[in-house]
């Protein structure tokens, strides 16, 4: 079996683990984008498998994988909505860390350390498979992809955010982000690894996933807040793509 996973990067959130938590902490701009996220993600899941938001656990029965989840920023929101939460990542500090918090806020997710390739040979499928934040980490984004892929029932959802690649994501992900605001430590960003969202598209596309749908995260440094664009996706975005096959419902 081949790994995707990039030791180097694997190292840098080893040695962030214990402040997945600190809303001040080195994560910082993924607990100020949450927001955003969660409502992109929650929208996204409701629609395609046809729940109500607002109601009580509207995503019971869905199997949820939260492929590289960190502390689990992700799995906690999505396992309060009522899923069936699987938390994975290549990074073995994160899972006490994620379990820990888990089990404060009373929670039941099944975090693994373990990575999309292993779970996809074990056979293992889901409803939605969320990759947030993740691909422009991995060493290799297509086989990273055809994994997370392989690990989707037949018509299921996949969510995917990443960092576009071009002079201004450079500006505003790397020189403001880790040396002007230091929101994030030095050299947690490549910008090489940076992935545009037309080779994001071509890439599920290979992968076996049908894009269906794309949009932007944008600040704005006035309110402070992050909020989704239909047009802007210069440096922050989030797509959606199916599994082909089946019906989600
Ligand atoms: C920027 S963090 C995003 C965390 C989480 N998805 C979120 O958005 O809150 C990237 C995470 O992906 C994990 N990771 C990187 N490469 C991975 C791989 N090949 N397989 C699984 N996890 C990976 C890292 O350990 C890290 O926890």
């Amino acid at each position: 079996m081949t790994t995707t996973v990039d030791a180097g990067e694997i190292a840098k959130f080893e040695a962030m683990a214990a402040e997945w938590w600190d809303p001040n902490g080195k994560f910082k701009p993924l607990h100020m984008m949450n927001p955003v996220r969660l409502d992109y993600i929650t929208t996204q899941i409701a629609g395609e498998y046809d729940r109500q938001l607002g109601t009580e656990r509207p995503f019971e029965g869905l199997r949820i994988l939260d492929i590289g989840c960190g502390g689990g920023l992700l799995c906690e929101p999505m396992a309060r909505l009522g899923a069936d939460v699987v938390g994975v990542d290549a990074a073995a500090r994160n899972i006490p860390v994620a379990e820990a918090h888990a089990r404060q806020s009373g929670l039941d997710i099944d975090y693994r350390h373990t990575t999309a390739e292993a779970m996809a040979e074990a056979g293992e499928q889901f409803d939605v498979v969320l990759n947030m934040e993740v691909v422009e980490h991995v060493s290799d984004p297509l086989a990273y992809l055809t994994a997370c892929r392989q690990l989707l029932k037949p018509g299921g959802l996949h969510l995917c955010s990443t960092i576009n690649r071009n002079p201004k994501s450079f500006a505003m992900a790397i020189v403001g982000a880790e040396y002007v605001m230091r929101w994030l430590p030095k050299g947690t960003h490549e910008w090489s690894k940076f992935i545009t969202p037309e080779e994001l598209y071509d890439l599920m596309t290979r992968a076996g996933l049908k894009p269906v749908d794309r949009k932007g995260y944008v600040f704005n440094p006035v309110s402070w807040k992050w909020s989704i664009s239909d047009r802007d996706l210069s440096v922050n975005y989030v797509t959606a793509a199916l599994k082909p096959g089946g019906s989600a419902c």
